[in-house]
């Protein structure tokens, strides 16, 4: 199983880091932390003047595509969403399979607006406080990763530092999970994290589930205006991309047309 495989490799790679500064440590960081998480919830909520809300990814490779983008500059690509007006960037900082850094959510945020998720396989509180002091304003919990009272022991520590979380769900049960632990936004993953399987109805069966009052992230395998149309729709406030928009020569013609997708 991958997902099992790369929450085994995170763990080890988290031992390493917390013996060479334990989260006591870090913690004390936190009161010279120059980067105050800012409140994502009004970002990725659909307005009538909004209707489409934007979560551009900032992702050099993938386990399902290996290499997406080869001259990969995370820096130019945070910038040409901001500039696009995406309305929160994801970043992967997961280094063995997305070949992603936490160094990026630092460089992009001392120098991009635009609000920023720590995408990665967090499991311990400790990646949380990392998330915070290297920048992000909110953070991911995969539901098939975590156990309820895991996920909403994290959830509250996030909600506790100041971070959002979106919490990513896949079927029922993880839903359920999601609404035992409060979530507030709940992002709908097409793709199986495990077989890599996408379905594009997900979303379809998952939202008349989901309690009003939710803000609702469709994920993964959106490439064009019809579908973000047909999802919007039905309910879905903002939408999450990373594939389609690495593989554009232009990024910010490509978001601007996402964003107007109902103009
Ligand atoms: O590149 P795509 O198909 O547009 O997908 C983006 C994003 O949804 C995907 O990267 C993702 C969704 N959930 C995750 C969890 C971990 C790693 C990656 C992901």
């Amino acid at each position: 199983m991958i997902l099992d495989e790369i929450i085994e490799r995170t763990k080890a790679d988290l031992e390493i880091r917390q013996k060479d500064i334990p989260l006591d440590l870090l913690g004390r960081t936190l009161a010279s932390n120059p980067f105050a998480p800012r409140d994502v919830k009004p970002f990725l909520t659909a307005t009538k003047e909004e209707p489409i809300r934007i979560i551009a990814e900032v992702k050099k490779a993938s386990p399902s595509k290996g290499i997406i983008k080869e001259d990969f500059n995370p820096m130019e690509i945070a910038q040409a969403y901001s500039n696009s007006g995406a309305n929160a960037i994801s970043v992967l900082t997961e280094p063995h399979y997305f070949q992603g850094n936490l160094e990026y959510l630092t460089a992009i945020r001392r120098y991009v607006p635009t609000p920023l998720l720590r995408k990665d396989f967090i499991v311990d509180k400790y990646q949380i406080v990392e998330a915070l002091v290297y920048g992000a304003d909110f953070i991911l919990l995969i539901a098939k990763a975590l156990g309820t009272k895991e996920m909403k022991e994290l959830y509250e520590y996030a909600l506790h530092l100041g971070l959002e979380v979106l919490v990513e769900i896949h079927d029922k049960e993880d839903l359920t999970k999601a609404i035992k632990c409060g979530a507030s936004i709940i992002g709908i993953n097409h793709r199986n994290l495990d077989t890599f399987e996408m379905d594009m109805e997900l979303c379809d069966k998952l939202i008349p589930m989901i309690p009003n009052g939710k803000i609702i992230v469709a994920e993964s395998g959106v490439s064009n205006v019809d579908t973000i149309k047909r999802l919007s729709g039905i309910g879905a406030d903002a939408f999450l991309i990373g594939e389609h928009f690495m593989r554009q020569a232009s990024i910010e013609d490509e978001v601007t047309k996402f964003k107007n997708s109902l103009n």
